[in-house]
């Protein structure tokens, strides 16, 4: 196949990234319909991974390694459980579905030079290497790129928000995002409309959308961060108990004098929602458990967010650190908002890490 051999012009970045995303992302919404019971395992951390989580890595990881052959890439999941013997219906349903999506007609604009289109189907050994090119540490130097093929799986699995993020990172440096928001209304104000939204963003050269259904040919949308008023104010958080302190956040929007309820939505949605004004701050702080974020849970997201005129921070205001390998090291929350809110923020946090401090020291 003519795919598979190097290439010494490589094509526009973006548009291979979003390629990989878009066929990712009409890969979950399909499985979401026919989703059955024994298509969910469950991870030795306890979280749900489904043959949609594993057969759209194999997907942006086939459509990457064919593009750009040498890029390492720091994927969520590993094919491990899925070469026993015993899972061989699983790895059937996986060898299927990414099949489908590789070889699925191309859309207007796209092109079979990044990989996709009829005659790329691959059998299911280089399949599940393809799943596992997602296996590199990471750290400080050289360039990668970071998946996440299904954030938010909880809400994948409730058919609620979920999100497909990739983003390429070098040196350290979030260089390119692009997030696919298959169940998000194209428009917050319309949210009973049009679902599905593309959302990239290019350091230095902004942030925009664009629809899922057409993100070749249809002018993208840019988006910026707007200013908000003190009655429109709000937070946006996860909606999974065990992933954020949410009583953290309570009090920080009580100390902000915010009335508006949150917003409360699974995976990087979060990030896309602010970047385009939806929310006012992203606020996630650690539950206690010694859980740390992973790089893919927050690339993408906070580089939308800067090039949306955002500020991405932990609480204690340092910048997220992507060069530590597959997680973000030892956590200490995110803070997304506005230019203008996120001090404002931070000032809060810290007051209500110190009530904290003071509350635990009465009780020594
Ligand atoms: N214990 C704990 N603490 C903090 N975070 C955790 C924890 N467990 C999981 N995760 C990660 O949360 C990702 C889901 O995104 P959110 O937490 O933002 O959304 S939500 O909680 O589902 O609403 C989720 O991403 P996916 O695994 O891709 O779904 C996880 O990476
Ligand atoms: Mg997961
Ligand atoms: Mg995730
Ligand atoms: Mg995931």
């Amino acid at each position: 196949m003519s795919i598979l051999r190097f290439r010494t012009s490589r094509p526009a970045l973006p548009q291979v990234a979003i390629a990989a995303v878009t066929r990712a992302c009409i890969l979950a919404s399909s499985v979401f319909n026919k989703l059955v019971k024994n298509e969910t395992l469950t991870k030795d951390d306890k979280s749900p991974v489904t043959v949609a989580d594993y057969s759209a890595q194999a997907v942006i990881n086939t459509i990457l390694s064919r593009t750009y052959n040498d890029d390492l890439i720091v994927g969520e999941e590993d094919a491990g459980d899925l070469r026993a013997t015993s899972a061989s219906p699983l790895r059937n349903r996986i060898v299927d579905l990414a099949n489908e999506a590789l070889t699925a007609e191309l859309r207007p604009g796209e092109r079979a030079d990044w990989g996709v289109g009829p005659g790329s189907a691959l059998t299911a050994d280089q399949l599940l290497s393809a799943i596992d090119r997602g296996n590199y540490a990471g750290g400080r130097t050289g360039r990668m790129w970071t998946l996440d093929p299904i954030d938010g799986t909880k809400g994948f699995l409730r058919g609620e928000q979920y999100a497909v993020c990739l983003a390429l990172i070098i040196n350290a440096r979030v260089e390119l995002g692009v997030i696919g928001c298959p169940n998000l209304p194209v428009s917050a104000a319309d949210p009973s409309g049009p679902r599905g939204c593309i959302f990239v963003a290019v350091r230095g050269q902004g942030a925009a959308q664009v629809p899922l259904t057409d993100p070749f040919t249809s002018t993208p949308t840019p988006i910026s961060i707007p200013t908000f008023t003190q009655e429109n104010l709000n937070l946006l958080e996860s909606v999974e108990k065990a992933h954020a302190k949410l009583s953290f956040n309570e009090r920080v929007a009580q100390i902000l004098g915010i009335t508006r309820p949150p917003t409360r939505m699974d995976s990087q949605a979060k990030y896309c929602s602010l970047a385009r004004g939806d929310g006012a701050v992203y606020l996630r702080m650690p539950t206690g458990v010694g859980y740390k974020e992973k790089i893919w849970d927050h690339a993408p997201g906070s580089l939308l967010v800067e090039e949306a005129g955002g500020i991405v921070s932990d609480s204690r205001g340092e910048p997220l650190d992507f060069g530590l390998g597959r997680t973000l090291g030892e956590n200490f929350g995110v803070i997304a908002a506005g230019k203008d809110i996120h001090s404002k923020v931070l000032d809060a946090v810290k007051r209500v890490k110190e009530e904290e401090a003071k509350g635990q020291s009465m009780f020594k």
